[in-house]
C-alpha cells in the first residue's frame, strides 16, 4: 500500500464513524452555513494580488514535525498582515496534525480572505462539513477520486456556494476532470506517493490547461524568484506551506517573502 492509499483507506473509516455521530441537519444549522463565501478566484485575479496562498501545516508524512509551537491565531494574523491572497488550513489530524477546530479558529479571525480546507475528500459529507466550519474553498485531489466522483463532488461544492481547487500531479489526473473551462487547477509539484518534489512539473503541465482556468502551483516553493518564473507560464496562484511554517515566525517569513515579489 502506498502512503496515499493508506491515507484514503483511513479517511474512509474515519468518515464512516463521524457520519454515524453527526447529522447533515446539524451541519446545515451551523451559523457558517449562511455566511457569504470569499472567492479564491477573485482574490487571485485582483489587481495587485500577491497570489500567495499560505498554508498552516504543523507536520506532514514526508517531513515529520514542521512547527509545533506557532498558534493558529498568530499565524493567521501574520499571514493576513503579509497580504496573502488566501489561507490554506490542513484539517487532517492523523497525518498532518491539523483539525477542523483550527479552521474554525482561523475563520473567526479571518473575515476578509478565502480559506481553503486542505484535506483528503473522499465523501460528500466532508464538503458539507467544510461549509459548516467556515471554509470557502475545498480541495479535490484527482488521484484520490474517479472522474465521476470529481464531477459529483465538484457539483455538490458549487451547489453549496463553495469553490473547488482541483489538484493534479499528472496528465492522467487532468484527463479525469470534465469541463475544465473556468476551473481552478492546482498542479502539485510533490508526488504524493514518493514525496519527491519537482518544480518543473508545474511547467510541464501548464500548457495542457485551458486559458480560462486559474492556475496554481503547489508545494516546494521556497524562493520569490520561483514565483517570477512560474508567472511566465501563466500561474496566478502559489501554495506555500513548509517554507513559512518551518520558521519561528511564519507570518513574518511570509511578509518578507511577499515583499520580495515583483
Ligand atoms: O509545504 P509545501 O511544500 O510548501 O506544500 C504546501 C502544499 O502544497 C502541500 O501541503 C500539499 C499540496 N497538496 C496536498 C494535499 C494534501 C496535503 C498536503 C498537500
Amino acid at each position: 500500500m502506498t502512503i496515499l492509499e493508506k491515507i484514503i483507506a483511513f479517511k474512509k473509516t474515519e468518515i464512516a464513524k463521524i457520519k454515524a455521530e453527526v447529522s447533515v441537519k446539524k451541519l446545515v444549522e451551523s451559523p457558517n452555513f449562511g455566511r457569504t463565501v470569499f472567492s479564491l478566484k477573485k482574490s487571485l485575479l485582483e489587481v495587485g494580488s500577491s497570489g500567495i496562498i499560505a498554508e498552516f501545516k504543523r507536520q506532514s508524512p514526508s517531513k515529520g514535525i514542521i512547527n509545533d509551537t506557532s498558534t493558529i491565531a498568530d499565524v493567521t494574523n501574520g499571514f493576513l498582515n503579509a497580504n496573502v491572497a488566501a489561507q490554506s488550513i490542513l484539517t487532517d489530524t492523523s497525518f498532518f496534525g491539523g483539525s477542523m477546530a483550527d479552521l474554525m479558529e482561523a475563520r473567526v479571525i479571518n473575515q476578509q480572505k478565502p480559506i481553503l480546507r486542505k484535506d483528503f475528500i473522499v465523501d460528500g459529507f466532508q464538503i458539507i462539513e467544510a461549509k459548516a466550519i467556515g471554509a470557502d474553498v475545498i480541495l479535490l485531489i484527482a488521484s484520490c477520486l474517479t472522474a465521476v466522483e470529481l464531477k459529483n463532488y465538484g457539483q455538490l461544492a458549487v451547489d453549496l456556494g463553495l469553490e473547488v481547487l482541483y489538484e493534479i500531479h499528472t496528465q492522467e489526473d487532468l484527463d479525469k476532470i470534465s469541463d475544465l473551462d473556468n476551473k481552478i487547477i492546482g498542479i502539485n509539484n510533490r508526488n504524493l506517493n514518493t514525496f519527491e518534489v519537482d518544480l518543473e512539473n508545474s511547467i510541464r503541465l501548464a500548457d495542457q490547461i485551458p486559458e480560462t482556468c486559474v492556475k496554481i502551483s503547489e508545494s516546494g516553493i521556497s524562493d520569490p524568484k520561483i514565483i517570477t518564473g512560474l508567472k511566465e507560464f501563466g500561474f496566478q496562484g502559489f501554495l506555500i506551506g513548509e517554507s513559512f511554517m518551518k520558521t519561528e515566525n511564519p507570518g513574518e517569513a511570509c511578509q518578507e517573502f511577499i515583499s520580495q515579489l515583483k
